[in-house]
């Protein structure tokens, strides 16, 4: 049966890992760059890991990689203490005991849903691992662990989109593999199917203690349903860390600005303050570093804007989203800030930026990026 889990998820992560990545690379053809460098990572039983980065950073070849459809020209993977990849060592992908949920979902049309999610359980059957009772019973268990009990008889094209992504999750959890890797699950749903989507599936995973590693390029999905995040860029990891970590502390400006999609606002020393086209900002703890030049990290939550006709930034549009107005403010260098506040203020209107000294995080550049050169280039 697939049981619900009843170890806390603070005791999973003293376990071994029941995944490990050592130095894997990957490049397609015998002279093309590398689309996976160099990767090392752990995942624990229980935890579900986000893949996140822009398209063609390499999330969908580690993926495959991870599951046995590419082979590696480097490196190390053991699933469950078991080495499935190394020099002169390759387990097929049938034989990894590992899940895998696509973003088309990969349902066979002419089959029924309780066909489709029984096709996942064949390789167990034919390798004399479960019965045929065993199976119908496994098939019926999964259905009903996502939600679709009733709907065994439907065919594929009877499903809504969210349902038939259901029945993929169903299939691929049926032979209750020890890794369940998801290539962008829910890309193909509207919006609304999509986020409580996304909570459903996190919750089924959490429920039988599943690990999983989803692959998004979307910020705000991975940090909704990841334990952790792993944040790559061309081909490596640029960061792994929880939602928490990467979005508070991220270690570099590109994770900041992928995740968080703060602003940033060249910046250069003059004594004591950080110069800067929208005003000053004193060095203490957060901005203290050896560099002259650099850029200030503002996320959007963090800019409050007040009303002030002798200030430089413009309100140059606004939007409602509903709890709170994103305004899209102008510095006198044309640069586009985005703020996020409760407060309704005119579009037209010039206003005064503040912000608490410690959310800012401060970033070195070349003085070729700095403020005044900035400036005077637009
Ligand atoms: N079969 C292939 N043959 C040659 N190059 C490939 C192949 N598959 C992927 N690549 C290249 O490898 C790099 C990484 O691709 P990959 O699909 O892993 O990225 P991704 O982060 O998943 O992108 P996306 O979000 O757009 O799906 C890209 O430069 C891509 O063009």
């Amino acid at each position: 049966m697939l049981l619900k889990s009843e170890v806390p998820p603070t005791q999973t992560l003293q376990q071994p890992p029941i995944l490990r990545l050592e130095n894997i690379t990957k490049r397609y053809g015998r002279s093309g760059p590398n689309a996976v460098e160099a990767a090392n990572l752990q995942l624990h039983k229980g935890e579900l890991l986000s893949l996140l980065g822009p398209s063609g950073c390499g999330k969908t070849t580690l993926l495959r990689v991870i599951a046995g459809f590419e082979r590696p020209q480097q490196g190390v993977i053991e699933l469950e203490n078991q080495t499935v990849c190394a020099a002169g060592r390759w387990i097929a992908p049938e034989h990894r005991g590992v899940g895998i949920v696509f973003q088309d979902y990969a349902l066979f049309p002419h089959l029924s849903v309780a066909e489709n999610v029984l096709f996942g359980l064949k390789p167990l059957a034919r390798q004399g691992c479960l019965s045929k009772s065993a199976c119908g019973q496994r098939t019926q268990e999964a259905i009903a662990l996502v939600g679709l009990s009733g709907l065994e008889q439907r065919y594929p094209h009877e499903l809504s989109g969210g349902q038939q992504q259901r029945v993929a999750l169903a299939r691929a959890l049926a032979p209750r593999p020890s890794l369940i890797l998801l290539d962008e699950p829910f890309s193909n749903l509207d919006v609304q199917v999509r986020l409580y989507l996304r909570q459903e599936v996190r919750d089924i995973l959490k429920s039988i203690n599943a690990s999983g590693i989803f692959v998004t390029h979307d910020q705000e999905e991975a940090l909704a349903i990841s334990d952790r995040m792993a944040v790559m860029r061309q081909g490596q990891l640029e960061q792994v860390g929880t939602p928490e970590e990467i979005y508070r502390q991220p270690a570099s400006r590109f994770v900041a600005e992928f995740v968080t999609q703060a602003n940033f606002i060249p910046a250069q020393r003059r004594g004591q303050l950080w110069e800067t086209e929208v005003g000053q900002f004193e060095i203490s703890t957060s901005l203290e570093t050896e560099a002259d030049y650099g850029e200030i990290m503002i996320r959007q939550e963090d800019l409050q804007i007040e009303l002030d006709e002798q200030a430089p930034l413009l309100v140059r549009d606004r939007h409602f989203l509903g709890r709170e107005y994103k305004y899209c403010l102008k510095t006198p260098s044309n640069r586009m800030l985005h703020a996020r506040t409760t407060a309704r203020l005119p579009v037209g209107a010039r206003v005064r930026a503040a912000v608490t000294q410690h959310q800012l995080r401060f970033f070195p550049t070349a003085p070729s990026a700095a403020y005044g050169k900035a400036a005077s280039a637009a």
